[in-house]
């Protein structure tokens, strides 16, 4: 199988050389969106793609470096292409996306809901769910602002890809030790305290066998500067196109590009 990711881009919600973090992962030819922020439908086209290119689209937080973009894709959708995608999110969420968020721009029709967009697939948390084929997510409740839902993502049991999370050693040791898990892309913010998000100071505090396997994303404006100063763990670079397979942590295993 052959399974890739690329991020739209690795920013933090305030980045300005960056884009929002939202990834695109393509399996055998179909693509997912994980999220869509602000800046996600000019990322897309930056990388020539338009949102037709797209089969899906999964949320895991309502914020707008992670939904921003859901009103262009749904208005894009409906009126160029004349198809409805489909919106995977947490059925906690899929209320508040509408009512808090979208309803405002999208609705036409007093009775118009996110299904006369997208074709909703709310999912259950800690349920394996098939995105596409061959790609398969858990959705895993995480911390980011006190009392608002946020969902981390377990893909195909062993690649786990942070929602917006606070720093949270615990869970990362259970989700190597005893789920598994190869593979971690985590948000990073780069200067302390980490209030809602996890920062690089708490991060670097993980012992080696998970700093190996994680990559840093959704990063500010001055991450170059932290280059060589991020101990086992690595940047994840927007745009680029890594191979899932190629990344899995296996003793030796490194990035590619
Ligand atoms: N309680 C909060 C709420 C939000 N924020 C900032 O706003 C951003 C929203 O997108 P984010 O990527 O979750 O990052 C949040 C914080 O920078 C914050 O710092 N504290
Ligand atoms: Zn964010
Ligand atoms: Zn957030």
């Amino acid at each position: 199988m052959d399974m890739k990711v690329q991020m739209l881009g690795t920013g933090s919600a305030f980045a300005k050389a960056f884009h929002n973090n939202n990834a695109l992962f393509t399996v055998d030819g179909r693509r997912l969106l994980v999220d869509c922020g602000i800046t996600a439908p000019k990322a897309l086209h930056e990388l020539g793609y338009s949102f037709n290119d797209l089969d899906a689209v999964l949320i895991t937080h309502i914020h707008g470096d992670h939904i921003g973009g859901l009103e262009e894709f749904a208005f894009q959708m409906k009126f160029i292409y004349g198809r409805k995608p489909t919106l995977y999110i947490a059925d906690t969420l899929a209320e508040p996306l509408w009512e808090n968020s979208l309803k405002g721009g999208l609705q036409q029709n007093p009775s118009d809901t996110l299904s006369d967009y997208f074709v909703l697939r709310p999912i259950a948390e800690g349920i394996v769910h098939e995105l596409l084929p061959g790609l398969q997510v858990e959705l895993i409740a995480t911390n980011h602002i006190p009392n608002k839902a946020n969902y981390s993502l377990l893909f195909n049991g062993f690649f786990f890809y942070s929602g917006d999370i606070v720093f949270d050693g615990e869970l990362l040791e259970s989700l190597v030790s005893k789920r598994g898990v190869q593979l971690i892309f985590h948000d990073c913010q780069l200067h302390p305290p980490g209030v809602v998000h996890a920062c690089l100071s708490q991060l670097l505090t993980l012992p080696a066998h998970i700093q190996e396997r994680l990559y840093l994303m959704h990063y500010g404006d001055d991450q170059p500067e932290f280059i060589g100063r991020t101990g086992l763990m690595r940047f994840i670079e927007q745009q680029k196109t890594y191979e899932l397979a190629r990344l899995t942590f296996a003793g030796q295993s490194g990035m590619i590009e």
